[in-house]
């Protein structure tokens, strides 16, 4: 049998708090683990929490927001979580990545394209070829057509696609060994959507670089991920493959999300969604945080169930766990 290589990076009980340490927690109770090579998809509602956990793990966060920062954040067996500037200086600049949703928050718009790629690339690349050659040749990794010509655009005059085509090459001058993708595609068109899911598939598999993959649509994380990991206002209430979790969802939120995916068969009609909305952070009810929604709640529930495990690499934060497979609508 081969033995799996080991986690590139491993987070421990992550929480991040406004502020003081009995402040509301954004995010609580994190635990999650990445090998080289593999994608991990990360979903849930909007205000689960998904974006403060990607930004956590790149301590990207609001200052308030870092303080409040509690757990590890083991990269190649480094604690993120206590490094100083210079040394998340360095890591951010060469071994983690992040495209996010909006191209323009990541591109500098008085700046040619060509200049902000050779920007990264003086810092970061030990690739052959000129800085000219490098940057015409990133622009091509990432399917830009006429590329030379390209590197004296600006921003502004590039499509959402190929602007975030553009943050993608920049990303990956550096050559990450992780890169955390939040919601990389929203903005974008269907079609143009699945060309860069692609794109960046091929470069992960080209790279073998571990990728985090932030996203709503389970559209997403089925073409994309090899293990999921369900949020839910705060916390991770269901972690494991992908298969098993969209074939025997064993936590009731999971079912529910994904019962509420239209399929090619679906009547719009007869479309399930999940009554009420997520409670805000300083809202958040006692035990299992989604009892109020949901359809199997039993008095048990007001007490907070932990995770366990419920099939090999399968766990749920839930007491009375479903045990059947979904038939999908
Ligand atoms: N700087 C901040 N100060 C206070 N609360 C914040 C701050 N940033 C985020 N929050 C709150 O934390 C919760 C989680 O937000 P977050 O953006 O991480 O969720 P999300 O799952 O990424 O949502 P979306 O899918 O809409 O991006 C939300 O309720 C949000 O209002």
């Amino acid at each position: 049998m081969q033995i799996p290589p080991a986690p590139l990076l491993e987070v421990r009980d992550l929480s991040v708090r406004l502020g003081a340490p009995d402040a509301p927690a954004l995010i609580e109770g994190v635990n999650l683990s990445l090998r080289p090579g593999e994608t991990l998809g990360l979903v849930g509602e909007s205000g689960s929490g998904k974006t403060t956990l990607g930004m956590a793990l790149m301590r990207l966060l609001p200052p308030l927001l870092d303080r409040g920062l509690s757990g590890q954040v083991i990269y190649d067996g480094r604690d993120v979580a206590r490094m100083q500037p210079a040394e998340l200086a360095d890591i951010r600049g060469s071994e983690i990545s992040m495209i996010l949703q909006d191209p323009m928050a990541s591109l500098n718009p008085v700046f040619s394209v060509g200049n902000q790629l050779k920007e990264g690339l003086r810092r970061h690349a030990t690739a052959p070829g000129s800085l000219q050659e490098r940057a015409i040749r990133a622009l091509d990794d990432v399917r830009i057509p006429s590329p030379e010509a390209r590197l004296a655009s600006y921003p502004h005059q590039m499509s959402g696609g190929m602007r975030q085509r553009v943050v993608g090459a920049i990303a990956l001058t550096r050559a990450p060994r992780l890169l955390i993708a939040d919601e990389p595609t929203t903005s974008l068109d269907v079609t143009i959507q699945y060309q860069f899911l692609d794109l960046l598939k091929d470069l992960q598999a080209r790279l073998g670089m571990a990728m985090l993959f932030i996203t709503h649509d389970f559209g997403v994380v089925a073409r994309m991920c090899d293990r999921v990991a369900v949020m839910y206002a705060g916390q991770i209430v269901e972690q494991g493959p992908v298969r098993d979790i969209f074939a025997r969802p064993t936590h009731w939120y999971t079912r529910a999300l994904l019962d509420s995916v239209p399929t090619v068969n679906t009547r719009l009609d007869r479309l399930p969604t999940i009554p009420g909305a997520p409670p805000t952070v300083a809202a958040r009810p006692e035990g299992c945080r989604f009892h109020p929604r949901c359809a199997n709640a039993q008095s048990r529930c007001r007490s907070a169930p932990p995770m366990q495990e419920r099939r090999p690499g399968q766990s749920a934060r839930c007491w009375f766990p479903l045990d059947s497979e979904r038939t999908p609508a």
